[in-house]
């Protein structure tokens, strides 16, 4: 056997070998056309790399930090509004539904703390409760005024937990004191694509048919019932509840029902105040993108929106290591004002504390750091309501309650929390804005942006 094949081997030989020197030929052949294709892989794969590379270095990646309510998403608008109008004017139809919600969370909100107030007045001890009931006094039995309201504003609350929930992407939520929350990004569920948006978003043309069904239901109901929420909100029990601070609304709720009639109206389109003014809790973290021209080159920006509630903070860290920049907002009229996730921490704490852990992270110390003192017109409005400060931060002591001090004791503190804690000794930027204030957010935001692409520039050595 053994022999046999060695015969056949040796047979064989001289045409294997011709068949060998072929294969060789053949390799060789092979071998140049790899290595030539190899070589144009190569090419391509550093082509490639290098587009990538110039890319990301045109990219420059923002995020914006803060407590809940800071006004990071209004923010955010702003930016959107300024360097992508038209984005936010496509949007604009599909903010209603948003609209509808504040408005109708509100008047529940009112309704409910009535209830509660009308139904305990008696057993309030507290001086607080006692002065509440002198100031009702005048008024009488309003009982059945406001049950009169009540029975027609039924249909306008029994709306809130649908549209939510619609909001929502179809979970539903029962409405409570603190607020429904709405998850981020609702503009996937009813915003058409368009340029400059959201990733998250679908390629829909428009909202689904269960959306614009609630949103139409609302408005229709709204419209019969904007004479009830006018009548409410001006009643002068819900004027003395509001005062006394016994209704915690929304920030943004006195300017939704002070224009009901106007967004009750069937072709209501939300203006950019509305946009501006308009609550929506945001879950998770949001990236928005839009391109800023400086200097003849284009920047594409992306903007991570990120949820401030204590839950939320955790989905920050995977966007840390490669932040451009952190704007980080504290709104300093909340001085009086407590965490919903935790009613013992007042805001101003909270956010003084955040700002430490946010200068003290290694991984951002790369990051290009901007401050925005937040909400000053609120600010501003309590200080001339006669709220005290040092009611509220007992270290303030017997200095004036005039803005300028009370601004710059905030400042001062930030300042200092950034002197001891940064990281890396980087310049911090500091602004005090009003972020409703379009025209003077708008100049804030051009030079902000702009000194956040050029540190951009000079630290990747990008012309
Ligand atoms: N008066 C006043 N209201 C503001 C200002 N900035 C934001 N708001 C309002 O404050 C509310 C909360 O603002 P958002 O931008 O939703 O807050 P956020 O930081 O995104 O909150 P989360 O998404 O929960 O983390 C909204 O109703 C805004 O209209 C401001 O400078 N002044
Ligand atoms: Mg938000």
């Amino acid at each position: 056997m053994a022999q046999r094949v060695s015969h056949a081997h040796s047979a064989s030989e001289p045409i294997m070998m011709q068949t060998f020197d072929n294969t060789e030929k053949k390799y060789q052949f092979y071998d140049e056309d790899a290595t030539r294709i190899s070589k144009e892989i190569d090419e391509e794969i550093k082509k490639d790399s290098a587009r990538r590379k110039e890319v990301q270095r045109r990219q420059v990646k923002v995020m914006l930090l803060g407590q809940a309510e800071s006004g990071k998403s209004t923010l955010q608008k702003q930016f959107q509004l300024y360097y992508a109008s038209q984005a936010l004017d496509h949007e604009r139809p599909l903010w209603r539904p948003v609209v509808y919600f504040n408005i109708i969370k509100a008047v529940r909100m009112i309704l409910d703390e009535l209830d509660f107030e009308l139904s305990n007045l008696s057993l309030d001890q507290t001086i607080e409760g006692e002065a509440l009931v002198h100031a009702l006094a005048p008024l009488g039995n309003v009982s059945s005024e406001l049950s009169r309201m009540r029975s027609k504003l039924l249909p306008l609350v029994a709306m809130e937990d649908s549209l939510a929930s619609e909001l929502n992407n179809g979970v539903s939520i029962t409405g409570n004191r603190s607020g429904v929350y709405v998850r981020a990004g609702w503009q996937a569920l009813v915003t058409p694509l368009s340029p400059n948006r959201s990733r998250t978003l679908p390629g829909s043309g428009g909202p689904p048919p269960a959306v614009a069904h609630v949103t139409n239901l609302a408005s229709r109901t709204l419209l019969a019932a904007q004479n009830e929420v006018d009548e409410l909100w001006k009643h002068p029990a819900v004027r003395i509840l509001v005062n006394n601070r016994r209704v915690r609304l929304d920030e943004s709720a006195p300017f939704f029902l002070e224009n009901v009639r106007r967004i009750a109206e069937p072709d209501y389109l939300p203006s950019t105040d509305d946009i501006l003014n308009v609550r929506l809790q945001t879950l998770g973290v949001a990236e928005h993108s839009f391109d800023i021209d400086l200097a003849g080159t284009r920047y594409n920006w992306l903007m991570y929106d990120v949820g401030g509630a204590r839950g939320q903070r955790h989905a920050w860290v995977p966007y840390f290591d490669d932040a451009t920049a952190i704007i980080f907002l504290a709104p300093i009229s909340a001085f009086d004002q407590y965490l919903e996730e935790d009613a013992r921490t007042n805001r101003v704490d909270d956010s003084l504390q955040l700002f430490t852990a946010i200068c003290s992270n290694k991984l951002l110390k790369n990051s290009h750091l901007v401050l925005m003192l937040n909400k000053t017109d609120l600010l501003k409005k309590k200080l001339a309501a006669g709220i005290k400060v040092r009611k509220f931060i007992t270290s303030y002591g017997d200095r004036s309650n005039s803005y300028s001090e009370v601004s710059e004791y905030f400042r001062a503190h930030f300042i200092q929390v950034h002197r001891r804690h940064d990281i890396s000794r980087r310049a911090l930027y500091a602004h005090f804005t009003s972020m409703l204030d379009v025209r003077a957010t708008q100049s804030i935001i051009i030079n902000v942006g702009e000194a956040i692409i050029r540190s951009h520039i000079a630290k990747t050595g990008l012309a």
